[in-house]
């Protein structure tokens, strides 16, 4: 039998790079007391068991920022694979012009628009750091 070398279960998580008029590119501050606590991420979390990416992408803009989108406003962008220490990451990241309201942190976290070019002052995870090209190419 061949042997398994990659053990670690792939953790599926939607990722959004929300796209203001100036082209900023909203960052989302981990907060204190989780895995990668300090960290700037893009909003977005796990799909849930019989979600697809878009949806799970829409609940969550909704639960973290309180922003309204649609399944058909998330285009793809590119993604993300990477090894943690317990799982190994797979993201998606969906670009979103259109949606409706202001970021408003619903989960006490801090909220910050940052042009793609500027990024690399916010310390990001480990599997986004080479999603930035991608934004600044676009942006
Ligand atoms: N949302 C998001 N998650 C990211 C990014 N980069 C990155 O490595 N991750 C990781 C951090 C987490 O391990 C996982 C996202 O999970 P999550 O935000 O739904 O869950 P969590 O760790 O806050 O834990 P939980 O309490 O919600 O279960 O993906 C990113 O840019 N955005």
């Amino acid at each position: 039998m061949t042997e398994i070398a990659n053990p670690k279960p792939i953790l599926l998580v939607a990722a959004c790079a929300l796209v203001d008029a100036d082209n900023r590119v909203l960052l989302s501050q981990r907060p204190e007391g989780k895995a990668l606590a300090g960290l700037w991420e893009f909003p977005g979390g796990k799909v849930e068991q019989g979600e697809t990416p878009e949806e799970a992408l829409v609940r969550e803009l909704r639960e973290e920022i309180g922003v309204e989108t649609k399944v058909e406003c998330l285009a793809p962008l590119t993604f993300a694979s990477h090894t943690y220490e317990t799982f190994h990451l797979l993201m998606p990241l969906f670009i979103c012009r259109r949606y409706q309201g202001i970021p408003v942190a619903q989960e006490g976290q801090a909220l910050k628009w940052v042009k793609p070019l500027k990024m690399r002052d916010y310390p990001m995870p480990p599997a986004d750091e080479p999603l930035i090209p991608f934004l600044i190419d676009l942006l």
